[in-house]
């Protein structure tokens, strides 16, 4: 089987990735994640999944390379990870009351040959309170989360509704990242 390898530092994709049964190597690849301009979410989110696999692949050469990246976007505004308190506040009040779209993009590389798809969940909010956002922050969740918070913890509690994969909000679209290894050639055991 080829050696495979998640180009990421989120503890999130490691855990998620881990259901496919099979050894994998985690790499931080430290990619430029300056959001491109002038394209669509699910192009920025794809394109920086595939800067952080050709930075790995320079680590990695012979390896299959799975990276990936999420983005929120509310009434087309795209939300990254909150920089401070501040910022995180701006970001929830947004949300609250309103349904956004999450982008998730993931990029497969083996040698030259190269795979990206990206997956869109619709998360609605409930209507939040000044008190309630407060809260949310001094949890301390929002800090590397894109749009604030995390579905997968504390955050659930916001949540009102979601449509789509709940695995693409915590940050890797599982299920749909199992089929697109086996078509893009990679051998998975049966479990
Ligand atoms: C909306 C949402 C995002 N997130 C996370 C997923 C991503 O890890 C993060 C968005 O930032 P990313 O830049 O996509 O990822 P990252 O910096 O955490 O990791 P790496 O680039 O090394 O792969 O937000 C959650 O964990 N839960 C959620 O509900």
């Amino acid at each position: 089987m080829d050696h495979l390898v998640l180009a990421s530092g989120s503890p999130r994709r490691k855990e998620i990735l881990k259901k496919l049964n099979i050894p994998f190597t985690t790499f931080s690849p430290n990619a430029d994640e300056t959001q491109p301009t002038g394209l669509a979410p699910s192009e920025i989110v794809m394109a920086l999944a595939l800067r952080k696999v050709n930075v790995a692949s320079e680590h990695f050469p012979v390896s299959v390379i799975i990276g990936s990246d999420t983005i929120v976007v509310c009434n087309d505004l795209i939300l990254g990870k909150p920089q401070n308190v501040d910022e995180a506040k701006q970001m929830l009040k947004k949300l609250s009351g309103n349904i956004h779209s999450v982008y998730t993009g993931v990029a497969i590389k083996h040698d030259s040959k190269v795979e990206t798809f990206f997956e869109k969940t619709d998360v609605e909010f409930w209507e939040l309170t000044e008190t309630d956002i407060q809260h949310y922050i001094e949890s301390g969740e929002p800090f590397d989360k894109a749009g604030a918070y995390g579905i997968q913890g504390q955050g659930a509690l916001l949540v009102k509704s979601i449509t789509g994969d709940y695995y693409s909000v915590v940050g890797l679209p599982i299920s749909r990242l199992y089929r697109s290894l086996i078509e893009f050639g990679f051998n998975i055991p049966p479990n």
